[in-house]
């Protein structure tokens, strides 16, 4: 199991995060295994994407670190788009905002900028989509959309916010299968989830509780207490009770 400090993406010590004057992570410390996929569990308001932003830079914390291995700037999908629904865009052109990050956002995308774009499209199963709007789409469609522009940046560090909430089985299976690919390339993937069957396939779980971690490790074992007690495969179990 990978999750030696040497094998880390990604080494998160003693991290505070607040907002305002509440604190919800507190004092977090965890590794994120390097080409590997990790889970963050927890029941609602646990902290995980607070997590997922601070690990991104885009929440910035009170006090602790986060330390990367690699220097580029890693792809954040979230549950919600930052492109606004009234905002004409289609979903190519969403996607293809994935490639900014590479290209600089005024700069003609490049015929391999396309080709990633497409292949991006088509791997999420949404090229008959491209030309729609974005705002028209419906939730499933638009949750394949964010992930296709986070695979378009082509990061090795891959974190997303529950991207297979609301999705239904051959979605979340297409999803599934994308991530595992990324990962055997050598992307760092970490998600969010609520998903047992999801947890049990990463090979690396962080068990958040009320903003602390509870757990750490290989998924069977950090998921064992809560899988008896939700019973197994279950899809919401009671992460808290564990
Ligand atoms: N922008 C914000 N302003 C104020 N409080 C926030 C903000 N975002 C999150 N919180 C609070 O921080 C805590 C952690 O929230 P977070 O969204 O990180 O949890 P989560 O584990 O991802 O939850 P969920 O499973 O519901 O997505 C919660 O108490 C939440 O109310």
């Amino acid at each position: 199991m990978p999750h030696r400090s040497e094998d880390a993406e990604v080494v998160v010590r003693r991290l505070v995060v607040a907002y305002g004057h509440r604190a919800v992570l507190h004092g977090v410390t965890a590794r994120i295994p390097r080409a590997a996929s990790t889970v963050v569990v927890g029941h609602n308001g646990s902290g995980k994407s607070t997590l997922l932003g601070a690990i991104a830079g885009v929440v910035r914390p009170v006090s602790g670190t986060v330390e990367r291995r690699d220097a580029g700037r890693p792809a954040l999908v979230t549950q919600r788009s930052t492109v606004p629904d009234t905002l004409p865009i289609t979903v190519r052109e969403a996607v293809s905002m994935g490639r900014w990050a590479r290209r600089g956002m005024w700069r003609r995308l490049s015929r391999t900028d396309r080709a990633m774009v497409h292949e991006c499209l088509t791997r999420l199963g949404i090229q008959d989509l491209a030309a729609r709007q974005l705002g028209e789409l419906s939730g499933g469609q638009r949750q394949r959309a964010l992930v296709a522009q986070g695979l378009a940046q082509e990061s090795d560090l891959l974190l997303l916010d529950e991207p297979t909430a609301g999705l239904d089985t051959k979605a979340r299976e297409c999803i599934a299968e994308v991530l595992a690919e990324v990962t055997a390339r050598g992307t760092t993937v970490v998600q969010a989830t609520h998903d047992l069957t999801e947890a049990l396939r990463a090979d690396h779980c962080l068990l958040l509780r009320d903003g602390s971690l509870a757990a750490e490790g290989p998924p069977a074992d950090v998921l064992r207490a809560v899988r008896n007690r939700a019973g197994f495969p279950g899809t919401e179990p009671e992460w808290a009770a564990s």
